[in-house]
């Protein structure tokens, strides 16, 4: 891909780091550039496996080739790239991304997919941006609306969104004490800003993922005031050698609670 495509004007201050807020307007800049790449590549091929795996690939040579113009000195981690540890082991700044979340789907031709690009900083998630391009969203870890955190009504129960593929099997424990239903989507950006938005309460992944599918994801829904952990409540993993992360809880403050609750009782 050429690097005339629109990409950000904004450079890293070379006497010194870019603020947080500059990081995620890169992300989220970058994000939005890739997913226009995908829509335009998306509308020249038909359905199939060639569109997936080309999808797969252009996105991931636009993205990483913009993140190394514009942060030089960062390690990147990206699903189609390699999965030796050695360059981004101990790196101070690492970019996580996803160049194409549900690449099944976008070969297939829905609107179940996305763009992840996120930074990690010292281990710790520091900013991040889902954009879902065939649905017109974009989110930041920066700009993202507050959600508010509603208490959870017992009579009225859970909403979860879980895969449309792999549903955890957690449900069942959950639908012994609540109401429950499921919302099954593809991609984990897509159920992400799901719970975002406050069309569901909750997003809950079992039976393992990557750390590029739920980083940009997770610094969206921190920012929104979202709890995001494991399903024991632990921190998520980044920037781990093995980029393995077997499970996930997000959604506001009062679910999270009510949810981990049932699961660790
Ligand atoms: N059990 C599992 N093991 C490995 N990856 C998984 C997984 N369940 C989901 N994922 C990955 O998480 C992303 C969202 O999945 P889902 O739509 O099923 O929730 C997909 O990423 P990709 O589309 O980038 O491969 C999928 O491959
Ligand atoms: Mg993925």
């Amino acid at each position: 891909m050429s690097a005339a495509r629109n990409e950000p004007t904004s450079t890293a201050d070379t006497t010194g780091e870019p603020t947080l807020a500059e990081d995620a307007a890169l992300a989220r800049e970058l994000a939005d550039a890739t997913g226009a790449l995908l829509l335009e590549l998306r509308d020249d091929t038909g359905p199939g496996r060639d569109r997936e795996y080309r999808g797969d690939a252009e996105a991931h040579e636009f993205l990483v080739g913009a993140l190394q113009r514009h942060r030089p000195d960062d390690a990147v981690l990206s699903e189609e790239g390699t999965q030796d540890p050695a360059p981004r082991r101990g790196a101070h700044r690492l970019w996580i991304v996803d160049p194409l979340d549900g690449s099944s789907g976008y070969g297939r031709g829905g609107d179940e997919w996305g763009v992840h690009v996120a930074l990690v900083v010292d281990g710790a998630l520091a900013a991040g941006a889902v954009s879902l391009p065939a649905r017109g969203e974009l989110a930041d870890s920066a700009t993202v609306a507050p959600l508010p955190d509603t208490p959870v009504d017992p009579e009225r129960g859970l909403t979860i969104t879980v895969s449309r593929s792999r549903p955890p099997v957690e449900l069942r424990r959950l639908a012994a004490v609540f109401p429950v239903r499921t919302v099954a989507l593809s991609a984990a950006g897509v159920k992400t800003l799901a719970v975002v938005d406050g069309e569901v309460d909750a997003y809950l992944h079992s039976g393992g993922q990557y750390e590029w599918d739920n980083a940009a994801p997770a610094a969206v829904a921190v920012g929104a005031g979202l709890r995001v952990t494991r399903l024991d409540g632990s921190p998520l993993p980044f920037g781990a050698d093995d980029p393995y992360s077997p499970d996930l809880l997000i959604a506001r403050p009062a679910v999270h609670d009510a949810i981990l609750d049932v699961l660790l009782g």
